[in-house]
């Protein structure tokens, strides 16, 4: 195959990562140029309105509304639209007509990954998508290439910048979780529908793309146990500090028996656990691998720039291959493992329950707890009055307890006349 003379590249969307992917690719024209041996040239940006005011300005010539015949003059198409349709017929379409394809959407490939991989590699071409775990984080390219040669038997980390940056602002200033949504749209960082990011979809697309990688098996975000943040309060946030923990919202993805349990949710994590310091909309992912021991990858996780840094290494990396000739590595899916359900993960648990004050309340609890093989490791209560009524507030955290225990214990508790209501029940990080 002969050296292309120039690398022609559709940019499809152009809103807060693919405005950047657009400014890098015209302000570092030469530097692109000299890693990839030949000059990289963005012959356009679909978008859905031509005339729609822009947060970065972009020259109207690029501007089309036709994303299809965009396609069709490209060499390499990058997808920074979202959502499944017509992104997915879009990728479709490139990969089909034998061009490599660049995608930061965690969304499609969590729900059709095997589809357009199949695509790419039927096709000889690459399909890339770095920019959808952890924004700027490297971490997809280690699971597939720096840790081939390992047996991984856990990842787990922050995934999502949105939560992070709400839990953080809870947990730092007080701030209300509804002003500091508002705050993570504005600065970029949220899903264009913020419901995928507080109610754990997002991180649970990141965590079904990882899972993949990591164990060699397909995956979709239908494997994946999702929990979000909405129902966590300020009152939850004080309180877990009280105790010495920073709530994070967790994607686990481990090893378990034959297969993979792959979870997302809400975690008391302890102040002085490297993951109580990931702060505003910062990711770190852990790797636990057999031979490498444990790996920890840190960085911004979302946001405009930082997302398309990792377009960007993608798009060059792809591009020398092009230029140098040789298709891509396609993925391994070899083990074929399957997801496994919660019932028998165990974990320890954080539960706030709001209780009579009466005598023989605690002795009841406690004893529900033992009859369901859930041992309490320390328990607290606060007294208060609200509107003349006398109520205590128990805190108690468990040693680790079967998902399936748990969930007995917390019904019977929750039918006891004394018991007025159940504020939380929060998985604890660690043993
Ligand atoms: N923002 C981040 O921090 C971040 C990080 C990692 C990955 N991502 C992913 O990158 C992608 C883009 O994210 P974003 O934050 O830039 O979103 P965005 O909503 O800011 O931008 C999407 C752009 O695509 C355009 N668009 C939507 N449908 C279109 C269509 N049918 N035809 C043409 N244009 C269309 C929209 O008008 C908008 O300008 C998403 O898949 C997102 O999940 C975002
Ligand atoms: N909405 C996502 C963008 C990065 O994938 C987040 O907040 O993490
Ligand atoms: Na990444």
């Amino acid at each position: 195959m002969s050296q292309p003379e120039k690398i022609k590249v559709a940019l499809l969307g152009a809103g807060n990562v693919g405005s950047q992917v657009a400014r890098i690719l015209l302000e570092d024209s030469d530097l692109i140029r000299q890693r990839i041996g030949v000059p990289a040239e963005l012959i356009g940006i679909a978008v859905r309105d031509t005339e729609a005011p822009r947060q970065v300005p972009l020259a109207a010539a690029l501007l089309t509304d036709d994303a299809e015949v965009l396609i069709d003059q490209a060499d390499v198409v990058i997808e920074l639209t979202g959502g499944i349709e017509p992104a997915r017929t879009r990728i479709l379409r490139a990969l089909h007509a034998g061009k490599p394809v660049v995608s930061g959407n965690k969304a499609l490939l969590a729900k059709h990954g095997q589809e357009l991989q199949a695509a790419a590699n039927q096709n000889g071409v690459q399909l890339s998508f770095e920019a959808a775990v952890a924004g700027a984080i490297p971490i997809l390219r280690p699971l597939r290439d720096s840790l081939a040669g390992d047996k991984i038997t856990r990842v787990l980390g922050i995934m999502n910048g949105t939560t992070n940056f709400i839990l953080d602002q809870m947990d730092t200033t007080g701030a209300q979780f509804n002003d500091v949504l508002k705050e993570a749209q504005r600065l970029g960082y949220a899903e264009a529908d913020p419901t995928a990011d507080i109610e754990g979809y997002d991180a649970a697309s990141k965590a079904a793309i990882v899972a993949s990688l990591a164990f060699h098996s397909e995956f979709t975000i239908d494997d994946v146990h999702c929990e979000g943040i909405t129902s966590i309060t300020a009152h939850d946030v004080q309180a877990a500090k009280d105790d010495g923990f920073v709530i994070k919202l967790l994607a686990i993805c481990e090893l378990d028996g034959d297969g993979v349990n792959i979870r997302v949710n809400p975690t008391l994590v302890p102040q002085e656990h490297p993951l109580a310091s990931v702060h505003d909309a910062y990711n770190a992912v852990f790797v636990e691998a057999e031979n490498a021991g444990e790996l920890m990858f840190y960085g911004p996780g979302a946001g405009g720039a930082p997302t398309a840094s990792a377009v960007m290494g993608d798009f060059v990396s792809l591009a020398r291959r092009m230029v140098l000739g040789g298709a891509g590595v396609p993925e391994s899916n070899h083990a074929a493992l399957q997801s496994t359900p919660m019932a028998a993960v165990v974990s320890r648990y954080s539960v706030g329950l709001i209780v009579e004050d009466k005598l023989g309340v605690l002795a009841n609890i406690a004893r529900i707890f033992a009859e369901h093989g859930v041992s309490i490791q320390t328990m607290r209560q606060t007294k208060f009055e609200k509107d003349g009524q006398f109520s205590a507030a128990l805190r108690i955290v468990t040693h680790q307890a079967a998902d399936s225990n748990l969930r007995k214990t917390m019904a019977v508790v929750d039918s006891l006349d004394a018991v007025r209501s159940i504020a939380s029940v929060i998985r604890v990080e660690g043993k």
